[in-house]
C-alpha cells in the first residue's frame, strides 16, 4: 500500500530523516517507536505532505505521492492526527468532524459523522464546544475522529495516547481496534509505551537518528541489542537497569 525508500529530510544543518525505508501492507497495524528527536513526526509529515523530502521514493498504491499537496493525499486515503490536538476554534465536536470531512473527503455525509461519534463514544458530546468542554480522552478521541472523517484507508496516529493513564490507554486501544476493524484500515501509530503498542500492533518499527533500525514483532524488536542501545545507551536491559 505505502512504500518509502531512502527518504531523507534535511532542515538546514539538521538531518531529521537520514534514509528511511519501509512498506505498509493494506490493513496492517504498525507501531512506530524511537527516542525523542528520532524523526517519527517528520516521517508522518513526509507521508501526509506537510514536509517535502530532500531525497527518496514515496509511493501509495503504486503511484508517487511526492508532487501531491496535502489535500490530494487526504483524498487518496491518507488520514492523520496531530501530536497536539487542535480543534477548530469554538466549534462543536460535530462541526469539527464535518469540517474535517469536507476537507479530507470533499463531501458531506452526516451518517458517517454519526457513526464516528458512536464508535469513539462521543455521541453525547456532539454539541459541546470542542475547545473548552472536553476531557483529555475526549480531545484525543476527537483528534482520531477528525482523521477518520477524511475517509482514510491508511491512518497515521501521532502519540494520540500521550498523557493518558495506563488503564485509559488500554481502553483507547480497544476503541482503535474497533475503528480499524470497522473501516478496514491500515494504521501506523506513534506511541512510547511498548506494552500498549503490543496490544494492537503485531509489527513494530524502530526509528533512530532518522533511520529504521528494527522491524519485527514487539518481542523480537525489544530484545534487539541495537534497539536497547538506542533507548538506554547499553546493550542489554540488565546493564541498563
Ligand atoms: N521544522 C523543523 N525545522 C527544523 N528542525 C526540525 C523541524 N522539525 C523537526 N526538526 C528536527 O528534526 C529532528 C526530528 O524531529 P521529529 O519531531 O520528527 O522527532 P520525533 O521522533 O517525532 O520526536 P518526539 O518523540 O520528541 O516527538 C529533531 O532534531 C527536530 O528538532
Amino acid at each position: 500500500m505505502l512504500t518509502l525508500e531512502g527518504v531523507q529530510v534535511n532542515f538546514g544543518g539538521v538531518q531529521a530523516l537520514k534514509s528511511a525505508s519501509f512498506f505498509v501492507a493494506e490493513g496492517e497495524s504498525i507501531g512506530l517507536v524511537g527516542p525523542n528527536g528520532a524523526g517519527k513526526t517528520t516521517l508522518f509529515n513526509v507521508i501526509s505532505g506537510v514536509v517535502r523530502p530532500t531525497a527518496g521514493r514515496l509511493d501509495f498504491r503504486g503511484a508517487s505521492l511526492l508532487k501531491l499537496p496535502e489535500w490530494k493525499r487526504a483524498r487518496l486515503g491518507i488520514g492523520r492526527s496531530f501530536q497536539i490536538p487542535r480543534p477548530f476554534g469554538h466549534c462543536t465536536v460535530r462541526e469539527n468532524l464535518l469540517v474535517a470531512q469536507r476537507f479530507g473527503a470533499g463531501k458531506k455525509d452526516p451518517g458517517r459523522i454519526d457513526e464516528i461519534l458512536d464508535i469513539l463514544n462521543l455521541r453525547d458530546k456532539a454539541d459541546r464546544d470542542a475547545t473548552t468542554e472536553l476531557a483529555l480522552t475526549e480531545h484525543k478521541a476527537l483528534e482520531v475522529g477528525k482523521a477518520l472523517a477524511t475517509e482514510p484507508s491508511l491512518l497515521l496516529l501521532d502519540e494520540v495516547l500521550a498523557g493518558l493513564e495506563t488503564s485509559s490507554k488500554r481502553a483507547f486501544m480497544e476503541r482503535l481496534a474497533a475503528v480499524r476493524d470497522r473501516y478496514r484500515l491500515a494504521m501506523v501509530i506513534i506511541e512510547h509505551d511498548i506494552a500498549t503498542i503490543a496490544t494492537l500492533c503485531p509489527r513494530v518499527l524502530v526509528l533512530n537518528f532518522g533511520q529504521i533500525i528494527a522491524d519485527g514483532s514487539p518481542d523480537a524488536v525489544f530484545r534487539d541489542p541495537e534497539v536497547i542501545r538506542s533507548y538506554t545507551g547499553e546493550t542489554t536491559l540488565a546493564e541498563a537497569s
